[in-house]
This record gives C-alpha cells, structure tokens and sequence, in this order.
C-alpha cells in the first residue's frame, strides 16, 4: 500500500472510531496519521470486533481496576471504560496521545472512571490495579512483562497484545528452540496462554507484523519469596539471566547480521571470565550476608588478598568490579567449583534453551551446595 493511501485509510478510521462516540470532539483524539509515531509503536487497532473480542476475553469482573499501558487515542480504552470496570488507569507516553484518550472519555461521559498518567511505563509506579489489558507497545514487551510479573505488583492477570512471535516465545513449551528466560519464569509465577491471532491488517498504520492476544495469569496473588525451599526467586532469576542473557544478547546479533547463530553450550557460558568474575564477587556477597561458607564447610571459599588487610578498605574496593585485588589461586579454585557443578550435573554440554525447568533447577541446587551464588 501507497503512503498516501494507507494515510488516506488511517484517517478514516481514526475518524470513523471517533464519530461513533461524539462528533463534537472528535478532533480531540483525532491524531493526523501522519504525526503517528512508528518508533513509538502507535499502530492503532481499528477493527471494532476485535477490541471488543479482547475486552470479551479479559474476564473484567464488576470493582475491577484496570490497568492500561499505551492508550493510544483510546479505541481499546473506550471500551475497558464501558466494562464492568470501576476505574481505568491509562499510561501513555505520547502527551498528545494522552490527551486525545482523556478527551474521549469525557466525550463518552466516563471521565470519572479514568485516570491518564503521561510517562514512560518503564519508569512510572504503577496504581493497583486487578487486571491489565493493553495493546502494547512491542519494542517493551519483555521489560513491561517481567515488570508485572517480577515487580511488587499483586494483580489476577494481563491481557496483553503482543508480536507474534514474541507470544509463542512465551508460551513456548520445554525444548521448544524459541523458549526463553522470560517464558521460564514466568511459568514460575504464572500461566501463560494464548488466547487468538491478530492480523496486522487490523492495525492502521499496518505494522510489519502479526500479532497475538496472550493471557498471563498469576498463579497467586503474592510473588513467591522461594521457588523452593532453600533458593529464593531473585537467585532464580539471576541465574536464568546468566544462562539465557548471551542467547538473548546472539539472538540479537544474529538478527542484525543477519548470520545463522548457534546457541552456547551451558559449559561455554560459564567459562566466560566476566561471567565468573562477576559470580565470584557475588558468591563472597552472599556468604558475608548469610555469614556461612559453601555447603560441606572448608576454607576452599577463594579469598581475596585484602582479607589480609583487615582495615575494611580493600573489601570496599573489592565490592563492585575491582577484581584485580582477588587472588589468583582463589578464582582458579572458584573456577573449577563451577565446572564442578557442571559436569557432576552433566549439563555442561547442554544448551539452556533445550533445557526443562526442572534440569535448571538441578544444577542451580548444585551450584549453590558448591558456593557459587547468582544473588
Ligand atoms: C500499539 S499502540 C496501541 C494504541 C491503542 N491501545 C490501540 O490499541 O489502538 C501503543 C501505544 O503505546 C504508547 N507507548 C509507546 N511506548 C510507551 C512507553 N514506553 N510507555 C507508555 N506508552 C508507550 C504509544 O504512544 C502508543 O500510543
């Protein structure tokens, strides 16, 4: 399609959405196509069968909060609005778009159940909320999942419309080559399904890409201290970061280059001196914070030559990268308790990806029995 006739189709259904609400402000929300922001994600879904498919499909109870993560002008807002929903809170980054979507609401007459907060939702406190149903943003999928699913938000489910690759991603079942650390935890805290395709035709400006309608749905209402007895989350969670951080980080070069790339082995991963380094600080971290040694006792924790000292300087200095000050026969010893734990996992030719949660887990145990901490 032509620019002008896709800007010609635009404005037509910007202003059709409009019409059907209040002619007398139309104007308010409707944004000339041409200023709509594509490095701002605003592809507008247009087709009302849709909108109302995933208002349908978000289960919105009567009392509900609503949270809403880019608005747009507010075609999906316009209904989460006329929900059984009490109150709607909207966060948009685009000041115009904000304010198209609160003139919307007034002209529908439910300015009282909305709130427009103008910012960036990576950076904005949330409201309480119990369920979120949004278009997002795709550029901000995996930081704003892992924000709701990791932050200290308590919430029934989100709703979300997502690109769909990214949905199968994180559906994706064990082995599944797409599967990636997003989708492993968020299995820990919640279920994943995916609910219906969305074409991108439905969308004005068309993007490049289909989309999907997923639902995450919070296992329970708190975020679970431990994932089980003995490993906290957050040591969960920094753990997969180190097994599928370099997967994520290939993933992203393969794309740019355009080159067939092939995952690391989990025995490569860790061989990594910036990897091991970093483990090694926080391995001594969270010995002087719990006060014990590795499990099985011994001196065989790697020093660094400022335990010598004794003035507290040195282990200020030694507490962010300064790694230059551990010694030399301590970091081979921390080395080898992480190839220790590898091969007696016989994981060290695995590749994360094809891996269950539960062989993760085994080796994390085994990691942490050894002494070496991720948190
Ligand atoms: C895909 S559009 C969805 C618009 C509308 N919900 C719809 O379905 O027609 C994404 C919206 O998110 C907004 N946005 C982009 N990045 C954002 C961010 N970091 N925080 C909040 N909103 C953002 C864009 O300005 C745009 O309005």
């Amino acid at each position: 399609m032509s620019r002008a006739a896709s800007t010609l189709r635009a404005r037509h259904a910007v202003r059709r959405l409009s019409s059907s609400s209040s002619a007398s402000s139309a104007e308010a929300w409707d944004v000339p196509f041409h200023r709509l922001q594509k490095q701002r994600g605003q592809h507008l879904l247009t087709n009302p069968r849709v909108l109302d498919d995933i208002v349908r499909r978000a289960a919105i109870r009567p009392g509900d909060a609503v949270l809403e993560v880019g608005p747009g002008t507010g075609n999906l807002t316009a209904r989460l609005l006329a929900s059984p929903a009490a109150r709607v809170a909207a966060v948009e980054i685009d000041p115009r778009m904000a304010a198209a979507v609160s003139a919307r609401a007034a002209a529908l007459g439910l300015s009282h159940k909305l709130t427009v907060t103008t910012g960036d939702a990576m950076e904005v406190e949330f409201p309480e909320f119990d369920v979120c149903v949004s278009n997002i943003p795709y550029a901000i999928s995996s930081p704003l999942i892992a924000k709701l699913l990791f932050g200290a938000y308590r919430f029934r489910a989100a709703t979300l419309l997502v690109q769909r690759e990214f949905a199968r991603r994180l559906v994706g079942a064990p082995g599944h080559g797409e599967r990636n650390h997003l989708a492993t935890n968020a299995r820990l805290v919640a279920d994943v399904t995916l609910l219906m395709d969305v074409s991108k035709a439905e969308f004005v400006p068309v993007p490049g890409v289909d989309s999907s309608l997923v639902e995450i749905r919070m296992k329970e209402e708190d975020r679970p201290a431990e994932v089980e007895p003995g490993i906290g989350l957050d040591e969960w969670l920094e753990f997969t970061r180190v097994c599928f951080g370099q997967h994520q980080l290939q993933q992203r070069r393969r794309r740019q280059k355009k080159k067939r790339w092939k995952e690391k082995t989990l025995g490569t991963i860790f061989k990594k001196e910036e990897i091991a380094m970093e483990l090694f600080r926080l391995s001594r971290r969270a010995e002087e914070r719990d006060g014990s040694g590795p499990v099985g006792g011994g001196s065989d924790v790697p020093r660094h030559d400022g335990d010598d000292v004794g003035d507290g300087k040195e282990e200020e200095d030694c507490g962010e990268v300064a790694y230059s000050c551990f010694s030399k026969e301590g970091v081979v010893a921390f080395k080898e308790r992480i190839a220790g734990a590898l091969q007696s996992a016989r994981l060290d030719k695995e590749r994360p990806s094809r891996l269950s949660n539960d062989d993760l887990l085994r080796l994390l145990r085994l990691f942490i029995k050894r002494g070496v901490h991720f948190h």
